[in-house]
């Protein structure tokens, strides 16, 4: 078997023109376009580039974005204000705290302090607490677009047995809590799971979400699985790979998404919907 492609760039893309003719509708009714604030802070190369690219795709669907760039961190208590005035400010809609914070900035304590309805981003406590009670609102952004690329296949997930690879508060965990939704029956990998090889092999959907290139090799996803990969790693040769062999997977699994051109478009794509979600709630109340 040679496994179909899930192409996450042309499904992102369809997202975004849906996107924009939304907003392009609520133009017409007199309505403003969303914004969305952007705060990065430091100077890391990666964020610079991710930041960027949401600006540009931002653009591209209507929405206004409103970076804040600090280029070098700010205290806690200046962080706390700016995400305050952004809270109360009536023309935002949605928050973006670009993740890593240069250290010692914890950034829990700043995810909780951004407003949850418009915690675009889907971190804030309350909106993780809304998605494992089944009544999600602003849901995490990779997760949230995993589901999309999954219902795109056209098969049933109900009662598939998914293993995500990988526990993290933005990823792995909200990843988990989307399946269960979703009907599918959930096992969760972490570091300190043993026999990951014998999760592996019994998927019927496979998540990988580790950030360790390479670390499923190809010949233990079971024949004809949904193989998801969220890894997105950068080798010293600047080449981008996943957590999955993908050559090997390929010829195992009934459908892959490649990397780059898989998740990653969809998580901002979902960021951009969220934002418009967000908006569309505001001008509702
Ligand atoms: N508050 C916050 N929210 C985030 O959602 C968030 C964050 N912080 N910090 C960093 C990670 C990473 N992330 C990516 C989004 C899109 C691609 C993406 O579009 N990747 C493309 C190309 C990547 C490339 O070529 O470098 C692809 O996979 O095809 C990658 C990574 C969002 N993150």
């Amino acid at each position: 078997m040679t496994a179909r492609l899930i192409d996450g760039k042309q499904i992102a893309a369809s997202i975004l023109a849906d996107i924009k003719e939304r907003i392009d509708a609520r133009e017409s009714h007199g309505l403003r376009r969303p914004n969305l604030a952007v705060i990065l802070i430091g100077d890391d190369p990666a964020s610079a580039i991710y930041v960027r690219n949401k600006t540009e795709a931002c653009r591209r669907v209507g929405i206004g974005s409103v970076p804040h760039i600090l280029k070098t961190a700010p205290t806690e208590a200046e962080l706390l204000a700016l995400i305050t005035r952004l809270n109360e400010d009536e023309s935002i809609d949605g928050i973006l705290l670009q993740l890593p914070l240069p250290a010692p900035l914890r950034p829990e304590l700043f995810i909780e302090h951004i407003l949850p309805t418009k915690d675009v981003d889907g971190f804030h406590p309350y909106n993780m607490g809304r998605l494992a009670v089944r009544r999600p609102a602003l849901r995490p952004c990779t997760p949230a677009g995993v589901m999309t690329l999954l219902h795109h296949t056209g098969i049933p997930l109900r009662g598939l047995h998914a293993v995500v690879v990988g526990a993290s508060n933005h990823v792995g965990r909200p990843m988990g809590l989307e399946l269960l939704l979703a009907g599918c029956t959930v096992t969760t990998c972490h570091r300190f799971t043993n026999g990951l090889r014998g999760h592996v092999a019994a998927a019927d959907i496979l998540i990988a979400a580790a950030g360790k290139p390479h670390l499923i090799p190809g010949d233990w996803i079971k024949e004809g699985a949904i193989v998801i990969d969220i890894g997105m790693n950068r080798l010293a040769n600047g080449h981008l790979v996943g957590d999955i062999d993908f050559a090997e997977a390929e010829k195992r699994a009934g459908w892959i998404t490649p990397v780059p051109g898989g998740v990653g478009p969809m998580t901002v794509s979902t960021l951009l919907a969220n934002t418009l979600e967000a908006a569309t709630l505001r001008s509702a109340s």
